[in-house]
């Protein structure tokens, strides 16, 4: 069988049903039928209706007889049509006691943390479960949910070590998992989980987990992914070319959402915003585009959206339920931390940033501080997004904490000149 009608096996079945049905043996025809159906079957319990209908249609072409193929396209042309009618009462019971999962995606720098941050302080009343994950050698995020305690936040879960999307998706299962022990014991019930991603993350991994686990898939139930995009720099990174093989994150992050906030309004003109806005309809037609400042956004636009659709997200990516997505970051984008005693001298820190970011600030994409400055107990938080930098005094250190964290993330870095480039700055 040639090997593109056999890559129509899970892409496309009617039409694989339709050109390689004659060529198998009758044996072959029932066992594929077979298997067509239980994926019909799992799907239509993830409401992926459209797509389960296609894979019975083709397992009736190879085994019309097939008595579960015909009841369970009897039971997913039901279902449909209930949905069109707007009414599937157990699904959405169902759907209602799981437990609803946001992910927070965007470029890096775009404005996830704020959101974080803008989510559970204007929530007050509900209880949120957060996991972390930072591309970079040195965790600094958790360090920026501001105030967590006052913030509510039930339990929050650092994953530094790799990215969500490939290294650390066990980590992340068992993450989810330790999230429902934990309610479970305590009796308690969350109202939601909130997943921000590195800016380097492509999303469609992440919201896989949420279907090819089976435990997390019956007592979760992914709401939406949010994009954030920074009005500034987005252009330029959703025009990257990348080297053959190799995925662009931004424009994933894109294409896999299911709201788009483009964040950062006040640093673009309107032309600009227009342009952006084409931009991303190139990508993305149907999800609806929030414009912020501060990543302010009504919570109602995003959350409690229940915007996820498999079958949307399968008719785009055929290969979605996959086990093993294959995908490739562009490994010329690395991350280099440095941690340090001491304290920095504010004038020559600001001199030494900003020349660094005026001469770099094209490959270096992101930067990210907390740092001891002489004549302070008050953190110094850093932040520089391109060209685009500056710094405030936080909370106080904790008692035995005072430690420089620092991490720059970009292209082609050079780790000895940023690390004795930093080290003349301090005092
Ligand atoms: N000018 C401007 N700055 C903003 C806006 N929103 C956020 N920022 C700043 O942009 C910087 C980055 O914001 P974060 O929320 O940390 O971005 P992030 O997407 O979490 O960053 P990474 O986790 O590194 O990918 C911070 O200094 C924010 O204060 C905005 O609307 N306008």
């Amino acid at each position: 069988m040639a090997a593109e009608v056999a890559g129509l096996l899970l892409t496309d079945p009617s039409r694989f049903a339709a050109e390689a049905a004659d060529s198998m043996a009758s044996g072959s025809r029932g066992d594929l039928a077979s298997l067509w159906a239980t994926r019909a079957d799992i799907l239509m319990g993830l409401g992926g209706l459209k797509r389960a209908n296609t894979e019975l249609q083709a397992a009736a072409q190879l085994a019309p007889e097939d008595q579960r193929v015909n009841d369970l396209l009897a039971e997913c042309k039901k279902l449909q049509q209930y949905q069109e009618e707007g009414f599937i009462e157990d699904a959405v019971a169902a759907a209602q006691s799981k437990v609803p999962v946001h992910i927070l995606t965007g470029f890096l720098g775009s404005g996830k943390t704020t959101l974080l941050n803008h989510i559970l302080r204007e929530s007050h009343a509900k209880r949120y479960a957060v996991i972390e994950n930072e591309f970079g050698e040195i965790g600094i995020d958790d360090k920026l949910i501001a105030r967590r305690e006052d913030l509510g936040a039930e339990q929050i879960i650092e994953m530094n070590n790799g990215c969500i999307c490939c290294t650390v998706r066990g980590d992340l299962i068992q993450g989810l998992r330790s999230i429902l022990k934990k309610t479970s014991l305590e009796g308690t019930k969350l109202d939601g989980i909130i997943i921000e991603t590195t800016g380097l993350a492509d999303p469609a991994p992440v919201a896989q987990t949420f279907f090819a686990d089976d435990v997390i898939q019956s007592k979760m139930m992914l709401d939406g992914i949010i994009t954030l995009i920074d009005a500034k720099h987005a252009l330029q990174h959703l025009r990257e070319e990348k080297p053959e093989g190799v995925e662009n994150e931004a424009v994933e992050q894109v294409a896999f959402a299911d709201r788009i906030v483009v964040n950062k309004t006040d640093l673009v003109r309107n032309d600009e915003l227009k342009l952006l806005t084409e931009e991303i309809r190139g990508i993305n037609r149907l999800a609806p585009i929030i414009y912020t400042q501060n990543s302010k956004v009504v919570l109602g636009e995003i959350i409690g959206i229940r915007g996820f659709s498999l079958d949307r997200v399968l008719e785009a990516d055929s290969e979605f339920l996959k086990d093993e997505q294959d995908h490739e970051h562009d490994q010329t984008v690395t991350s280099v931390g440095i941690e340090c005693a001491g304290e920095c001298g504010q004038a020559r820190l600001n001199a030494w940033i900003a020349k660094l970011l005026t001469e770099r600030g094209t490959d270096i994409f992101r930067t990210k501080g907390v740092l001891a400055v002489k004549g302070s107990d008050h953190k110094f938080v850093f932040q520089g997004i391109h060209m685009i930098f500056g710094g405030q005094l936080q909370d106080p250190w904790p008692p035995g904490e005072r430690l420089n964290r620092l991490v720059f993330i970009g292209r082609n870095l050079d780790r000895a000149e940023l690390e004795s480039g930093f080290k003349s700055t301090l005092a």
